[in-house]
């Protein structure tokens, strides 16, 4: 997990290190010392939406509307020019003053300065700042922060030069890490059982909770939860009780890794089948360690070392073969070996040193999500860190509650969990989905106003849809340094054209881009694929074969690039064109928004300003638009700036007004439409 210092998201928020800190203390728990404490790249996230949840809510409080506040420059602006006029009149000289002073005034500031302390820097009434920073195109308040480049403009205009302060000493910087670690101890580990159909992971899973947990609880396992926790000897583990890799990929499609180490079941009569194969791929995508678990054994046609050996042919050595692949003969049914098994895997956790810091505000993973008639919204949770108790206000995914009641993985009431423990909970608003995150936070209050803020988020996110690698764009991302590796999946309808695929686009890897061929097998495209392709930001390509219904709404709804051929050499070609940039998109253009113009405004230093409603969609400020005046197109261009009241705005919503400039262009009327829109590009080859 990256983490980020207090001082340096404080600067991002535009807030102070201080109130930063008092907010991270109260509203999440997290201990931070000073401005330089690091914090996790999740609490940074979380308060950045719980600020972004409360100024959505002062806006939609403002009464003043965008053309108000442009009204309100424009007048500024006015008597601005006549008071200048008035003055020159008065002084004569006006500029012979100013140069009299510009030489000796250097004034040092930071990276960053809130308006009212630059006014008092500049020795400037702080009116006379804004509006400064307003005809510069800058709206902000007396305590928004502004950017030293933003500064030095200003300052620019009362002739007087700014120094960039240096940033505070690095010493303390080894001293926090170390204070950090100081907190965290050992949890367990999180296990997920995967393998083939019928191999026996249901079997097993059972196999280890009778085991182990039966034996301590008279009257058995009543509560079935979606994730137990067993003990051995003193240690403990907890199994996800969803087999399979499909549940694993969707949950890291979703962001959320929680497994710490797989066990691969095979079946000892039945070898590497096509879903082991499947699950290698999976966990190999995901970078996590497998423990291979050898079922069956009472089976009469059980055959070690053919497992051992299969396995190689997918790069798992085992131990005593002289690779690094831990595997354990085991039988669901006798229960022989499972204990060398779950010994097994607690010296594999114990290789990764898994720790958490129980003293902090829990946080954490959804397993699985129900709702019941008589109890609401159910759902599993699992604690990644920190405490989660009873009572606690949490926000999960774009729901919130308080845990009305909790309940560990034998249906007993509990007050409390520590981390990778899983637990049952009631009282959440909604049924939230596997794999969102959980977080507890100050109150209830808070839990609901981040809730709502994030779904309007997520409606947004959903419109944009987020953005995976295709063929496409594949040069663009390598050029600015987003990839450097470019994730395929195969499918062909013969094994021969696996292989045959696989070798020549690896091949194609050069010393700046790596081709990686994450999963191949013989079959047609489906879902598991899909999903795969999006937790790994993979493309996939289909060789004779096609993709199943389930498959093609998936890719839609994740935007994950399905390329289909009947040719081999073309499959290549246009893997090589695209790592060198010459695939050529096929475009097509989707319209997202219409704005009517209401009012123009003129302004010298800005030029006309459109007030505009948004009619249907919305409007973004990178789109292209065109200007239709009585259904004639006058004009392509971009937008040059877009307002809400007196912020930049990324986006605006049909229903919403909001204050716009073209590029360049300052004939706009009232009743002229903005069009916005896209160029999308459409899937290229089809068999
Ligand atoms: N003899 C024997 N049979 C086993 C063993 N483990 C599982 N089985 C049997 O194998 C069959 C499949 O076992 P499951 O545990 O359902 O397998 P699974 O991998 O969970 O199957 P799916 O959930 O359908 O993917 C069942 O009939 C089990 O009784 C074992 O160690 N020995």
């Amino acid at each position: 997990m990256s983490k980020i210092r207090v001082y340096e998201l404080a600067k991002e928020l535009g807030i102070s290190s201080k109130e930063l800190i008092s907010l991270l203390m109260e509203e999440f728990g997290v201990e931070v010392k000073n401005h330089m404490s690091v914090i996790e790249d999740e609490d940074a996230e979380l308060i950045k939406e719980l600020l972004a949840g409360s100024e959505t809510k002062s806006e939609e409080n403002k009464s003043e509307s965008i053309v108000d506040e442009y009204e309100k420059i424009a007048e500024e602006e006015v008597k601005d020019l006549s008071k200048k006029k008035k003055r020159k009149k008065e002084t004569g000289d006006e500029k012979a003053q100013g140069d009299e002073s510009s030489l000796s005034d250097i004034v040092e500031i930071g990276e960053t300065i809130s308006v009212n302390e630059l006014a008092v820097k500049l020795k400037q009434p702080i009116a006379d700042v804004i509006k400064n920073l307003m005809l510069s195109g800058v709206m902000a308040a007396i305590n928004q922060e502004i950017t030293f480049e933003i500064a030095e403009k200003v300052a620019e205009k009362y002739d007087i030069l700014l120094n960039k302060k240096e940033e505070e000493t690095k010493l303390e910087e080894v001293e926090e890490i170390i204070e950090e670690d100081a907190n965290l101890s050992k949890r367990p580990a999180i296990i997920t059982v995967m393998g083939h159909v019928d191999h026996g992971k249901t079997s097993l899973l059972d196999a280890i909770r009778k085991a182990k947990v039966t034996a301590s609880e008279a009257g058995g396992i009543t509560q079935h939860i979606g994730a137990y926790t067993v003990n051995v000897n003193g240690e403990r583990l907890t199994f996800l009780d969803t087999p399979g890799h499909e549940a694993f990929t969707a949950m890291r499609a979703r962001g959320a890794q929680i497994t710490d180490v797989v066990v691969l079941v095979v079946a000892a009569d039945d070898g590497i089948m096509p879903q082991t194969v499947e699950a290698i791929n999976h966990c190999k995508a995901a970078n996590v360690p497998l423990v291979v678990a050898i079922n069956k054994m009472d089976r009469p046609g059980a055959n070690i070392d053919r497992v051992k050996q299969e396995l190689t042919e997918y790069g798992l050595v085992a131990e005593d073969w002289g690779g690094d692949t831990v595997c354990v003969p085991v039988s669901a049914k006798t229960h022989e070996g499972i204990d060398s098994l779950l010994e097994m895997l607690i010296l594999t956790a114990e290789m990764q040193e898994l720790k958490a810091n129980p003293n902090r505000r829990g946080q954490g993973t959804v397993v699985e999500a129900q709702l019941d008639k008589g109890r609401g919204a159910v759902a599993t949770l699992l604690v990644q860190n920190g405490t989660l108790n009873l009572g606690d206000s949490i926000i999960v995914g774009s729901t919130y509650g308080r845990i009305r009641a909790m309940f560990d993985d034998s249906g007993k009431k509990i007050k409390k969990a520590g981390p990778s423990i899983p637990v049952e909970i009631l009282g959440l608003s909604e049924v939230p989905e596997a794999g969102d995150r959980f977080n507890v936070v100050k109150d209830e209050k808070t839990a609901r106003q981040m809730a709502e803020s994030r779904k309007s988020k997520l409606r947004e996110e959903h419109l944009n849809s987020a953005h995976r690698v295709s063929l496409e764009d594949f040069y663009n991302q390598i050029r600015e340094g987003k990839v450097k590796e470019l994730a395929i999946i195969v499918k062909a309808d013969v094994q021969g054209s696996v292989e045959a695929i696989k070798s020549s686009l690896e091949k194609l890897s050069t010393d700046d881009v790596k081709v990686r061929v994450i999963h191949a097998a013989v079959g047609a495209i489906t879902e598991t694929d899909v999903t795969l392709a999006a937790a790994s930001n993979a493309v996939v390509i289909g060789f004779n074969v096609r993709p199943d219904n389930n498959a093609v709404s998936v890719a839609e709804k994740d935007k994950v690039d399905i390329k289909t051929y009947s040719i081999i050499y073309e499959a290549i070609e246009d893997i090589k064109s695209a790592m060198i940039g010459m695939l050529e998109p096929e475009y097509k253009e989707v319209i997202v928004g219409k704005a009517e113009v209401r009012e123009t405004y003129k302004i010298s230093s800005v030029g006309t300003i459109a007030g505009c409603y948004i009619l249907t969609g919305k409007i973004n400020r990178n789109n292209d638009i065109r200007l239709i005046r009585d259904g004639i197109v006058i004009l392509q261009s971009k937008l040059s700036s877009l307002k809400r009241f007196k912020d930049d705005a990324k986006e605006v919503n049909a229903g919403y007004e909001c204050g716009l400039t073209i590029e360049k262009f300052n004939d706009i009327k009232t009743g002229d439409v903005i069009e916005a829109y896209t160029m999308e590009a459409i899937i290229r080859k089809e068999l």
